[in-house]
């Protein structure tokens, strides 16, 4: 056997990332058979299936180029048949496959509803107006060249509204699943988003089907109907010059196409396949799309050629495969919205969000499955590289295929249910080889070793609410509800919990007896020790977790000045103090470096808590930004700029006159946020009588060593404290 053909009993899709199947591959000296067969067995034995063996082949990606193991170079068939780009009506499994319509009722009723209103309005009120304002008084009379201009203004009106309303009612569910709504403009020919070649063809054959269908409804008779209908309103100024025929071709072939397409197969098909079969959507989507034209005898044809075009949009919109378990199909819509807010950097998508909202079935399976499919995720997107198992199938999406592979290699496993579950099912044995080679390359024996660690590892922590109840009271209920509970070793109204609890809706969270709050996040409070009758100020406050510490150790006698200066967060900040019944509380909502600390409103402030915005870092290891991309840099310019705020407040907060004691904190890893800024107000401090105090000598984590006084401030370690990563020092004078 030569070299060459010993190239060719390695499937040349996974051996790049191999050391045994490189060697093999680039060692064209090694022509022996033994020494063939002696490192084929030692890589098979390494790599799992990447060698093709006969008992393997039907599983073993890429066929075409394996070749079996001992025997010529007859390539294996293709395993793949569901992969291949099929195009056409007739799928008809497409139409029995549930779709992922995440809207109800009330929002097909609300964007139908909101569509007819735009439609008539448009026609009947809005264009008339503004025409007779600019002196159009009789549209009868009118040119047919400023007739078809009208049309054109009319259609560009109707078709922005009705693509606004549908937008307006499908944004909350944005991004949507790949099977809804999807145009691909910058493809408008490739599978899987072709889109533009069936509307073309579909644009090409409607003549035809509409001659047909008139044809057959003139030979019963049917002709004698009359009426008028929006397709009158064209056929009236079909007398063409070149602007009328730019302005009709606009209306007939750009505009009202985009606009019918979107309401009619978009959105109502799509929506309907919620109540009803896929067939029957599209004829009841039909029957609308002729109704809307609002001619009785026009009603047949357009009901033929609506049934048409759903017919070609069921297979072509449906070009993706989506999980046949509702759990894993709605785990991977999350995870899909997850990855894209992630890359297009968009705020305010959370896990949590997505996966135990109102609309979610399910909603403690679809959680787990989506937050172990994102924990594993570096590890599955290797092994979907080692693999390719995307790359000869444009049908499964890559959120798809990490939730499955997830369940097939980690998870409870998975049925062979549909077209997706079964093609990642074809490829097990390639998917676990692949995983073993990623362990091998990494250096460890269980991909546990590699995970990263999350806020579901970690043990929980939850304050009690000492306004409202005892930590003994506390302590009973959470046993009875959860098991173990553990007073924590240095904060006495922390309690902690085991990490597998839930407790966000836990009546007693809701009522604000207890706050969900790390043990970390309370340390500045404790911290600051205020008395009871004492004037503190909360600095920047919001969301409040920390201000209603204070009020609570206060026992809600005195004062507790809380500012921010964001509104949305100055209403939680209100709203959480309300829920705590922390009543000591007045709120500012301002910037507290343009307050005036030297006047006389706030000459009885006897302690502070400045707790400013800060890089999040000591948080954000456990958050979604982590795990999606975990070795991202901090920019420099940003950290600067929050290190200057932080000095800044510090320095102003060191104004007020008969301040006793102040905190500050940050949730962040970095000394720039924490060591460095205390060095930078030092002098100052000193200057006014300040001086370092530690405030839990009990504490082992201590500021970062190269720093003076290091000692006497305050780390708390994410990994080794299981808690939020952060830095806090007290001055006292
Ligand atoms: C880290 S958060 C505070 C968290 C809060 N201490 C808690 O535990 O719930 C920082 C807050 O500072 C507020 N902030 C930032 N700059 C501010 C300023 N110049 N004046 C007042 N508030 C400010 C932000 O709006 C944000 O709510």
């Amino acid at each position: 056997m030569q070299a060459t053909s010993c190239q060719q009993h390695v499937c040349p899709r996974l051996n790049n990332r191999s050391p045994a199947s490189i060697s093999l591959i680039s060692s064209p000296a090694r022509t022996q058979k033994a020494a063939v067969s002696r490192r084929l067995h030692s890589a098979q034995q390494q790599l799992g299936c990447l060698i093709c063996s006969k008992k393997r082949r039907e599983s073993c990606l890429l066929p075409r180029r394996c070749i079996k193991l001992g025997s010529s170079k007859q390539p294996i068939e293709e395993v793949t048949e569901e992969a291949g780009q099929k195009w056409g009506v007739f799928q008809w499994r497409e139409y029995n496959r549930p779709w992922q319509v995440p809207w109800g009722g009330l929002t097909v009723a609300a964007g139908m509803v909101g569509w007819a209103v735009s439609f008539l309005g448009v026609a009947l009120v809005l264009l008339p107006a503004v025409g007779s304002l600019v002196g159009v008084k009789d549209f009868t009379s009118m040119s047919a060249t400023d007739k078809s201009v009208y049309a054109l203004a009319n259609q560009i009106l109707e078709t922005f509204a009705g693509l606004g309303i549908v937008f307006l009612a499908t944004r909350k569910f944005m991004p949507l699943s790949p099977d809804i709504l999807k145009f691909d403009i910058r493809e408008p020919f490739a599978k899987p988003r072709g889109w533009l070649a069936w509307g073309l063809l579909g644009v090409l054959l409607s003549p035809l089907v509409v001659g047909a269908a008139a044809a057959a409804f003139s030979l019963l008779g049917y002709d004698e109907v009359n009426g008028k209908g929006t397709v009158d309103g064209v056929a009236q100024i079909l007398s063409l010059d070149l602007p009328s025929f730019a302005s009709l071709f606009g209306v007939t072939a750009v505009l009202a196409p985009i606009l019918e397409e979107t309401v009619f197969r978009g959105f109502l098909l799509t929506s309907l396949t919620k109540f009803m079969p896929t067939w029957a959507a599209v004829i009841a989507s039909s029957v609308a799309f002729g109704l809307a034209h609002l001619s009785v005898r026009d009603l047949p044809q357009l009901v033929v050629l609506g049934t048409l075009l759903g017919f070609v949009y069921v297979p072509n919109a449906r070009a993706f495969w989506t999980c046949s378990s509702v759990v894993d199909r709605q785990a991977a819509h999350a995870l899909e919205k997850i990855l894209e807010a992630h890359t297009t950097r968009r705020h305010g998508v959370s896990l949590k969000s997505l996966t135990l909202g109102s609309n979610i079935e399910a909603k403690k399976a679809t959680y787990a499955v989506t937050l172990e499919s994102l924990k594993h995720l570096q590890v599955i997107d290797a092994i979907l590289e080692r693999s390719q198992l995307l790359q000869d199938c444009s049908q499964l999406t890559r959120s798809s295929a990490v939730v499955l592979v997830y369940e097939l290699l980690f998870g409870q496993g998975m049925r062979p249910l549909g077209p997706a579950e079964r093609h990642v099912q074809k490829h097990k044995d390639c998917l676990e080889a692949a995983l073993f080679a990623e362990l091998q390359d990494r250096g460890v024996q269980n991909v546990s070793e590699i995970l990263p660690e999350t806020e579901e590892s970690r043990p929980r922590s939850v304050r009690v609410n000492t306004i409202k109840l005892t930590v003994a009271a506390a302590t009973s209920r959470l046993q009875a509800d959860v098991g173990s509970v553990e007073p924590d070793d240095l904060l006495g109204d922390v309690l902690i919990l085991p990490s597998s609890c839930h407790l966000h809706d836990h009546p007693w969270v809701k009522n604000g007896n207890l706050i969900l709050q790390s043990k970390a996040s309370c340390m500045p409070a404790q911290a600051l020790q205020p008395k009871p009758g004492w004037t503190v100020m909360d600095c920047c406050a919001a969301p409040g977790n920390k201000t209603t510490h204070v009020a609570a150790m206060l026992d809600n006698k005195g004062e507790v000045i809380a500012v921010d200066r964001d509104p949305q967060r100055f209403k939680r900040l209100k709203a959480n103090a309300e829920l705590a019944g922390a009543t000591c509380i007045r709120c500012i909502q301002d910037d507290f470096l343009k307050l005036d600390l030297e006047g006389a409103e706030f000459s009885s402030v006897d302690g502070v808590l400045l707790d400013p915005s800060c890089s999040g870092s000591g948080t954000t290891h456990t958050q979604l930004d982590r795990l999606l991309s975990p070795s991202e840099d901090i920019d420099e310019g940003r950290l600067a700029s929050l290190a200057s705020f932080q000095e800044k407040a510090m320095r102003h907060a060191f104004k007020l006159p008969n301040l006793k004691r102040l905190v500050y904190s940050t949730c962040s890893l970095y000394s720039n946020e924490g060591e460095e800024v205390i060095q930078k107000v030092m002098p100052l401090a000193t200057q006014l009588g300040f001086k370092l105090q530690d405030p839990f000598p009990s504490w082992p984590r201590r500021g970062h060593r190269e720093f003076l006084q290091s000692d006497l401030m305050i780390r708390a370690d994410p990994k080794l404290d299981h808690t939020d990563g952060f830095f806090l020092a007290l001055f006292v004078r």
